[in-house]
């Protein structure tokens, strides 16, 4: 397995059992949809800072918070990662400038 599917299944884990004394992923969960969309955006920003002010590592760390707590967030609304990678499987091979044009029409 490898280490989002890893990290998927530890936070569906949490998601569904987790102790919100003990677990971030818990925690996250008892505050609701609109505190983790919250926190995927503003980790999104701050990854967003270090690509434009930060060094190659600071870029690093704020991109496996923006996955992480995209994890999180697919996970709360019941999105398997796995539906993404398909949608991004049909999308191989097309231009994505066609991907765009279609995305217009
Ligand atoms: N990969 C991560 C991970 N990345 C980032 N974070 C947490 O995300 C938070 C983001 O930091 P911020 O400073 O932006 O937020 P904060 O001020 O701490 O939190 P808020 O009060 O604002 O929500 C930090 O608390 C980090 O520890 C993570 N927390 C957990 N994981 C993984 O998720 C698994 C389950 O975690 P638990 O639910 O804690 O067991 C762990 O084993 C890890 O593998």
């Amino acid at each position: 397995m490898n280490t989002l599917s890893r990290l998927e299944a530890t936070i569906a884990e949490r998601l569904a059992a987790g102790e919100a004394s003990t677990s971030y992923v818990a925690q996250l969960h008892a505050r609701g949809l609109p505190v983790i969309a919250r926190k995927f955006g503003e980790e999104a920003v701050e990854a967003t800072v270090a690509a434009l002010a930060g060094s190659r590592e600071e870029l690093a760390g704020e991109a496996a918070d923006v996955l992480f707590h995209l994890l999180v967030l697919l996970g709360e609304k019941g999105v398997p990662l796995a539906d993404v990678l398909s949608e991004l499987d049909r999308r191989e091979g097309t231009s994505g400038l066609e991907e765009k044009a279609s995305r217009s029409n």
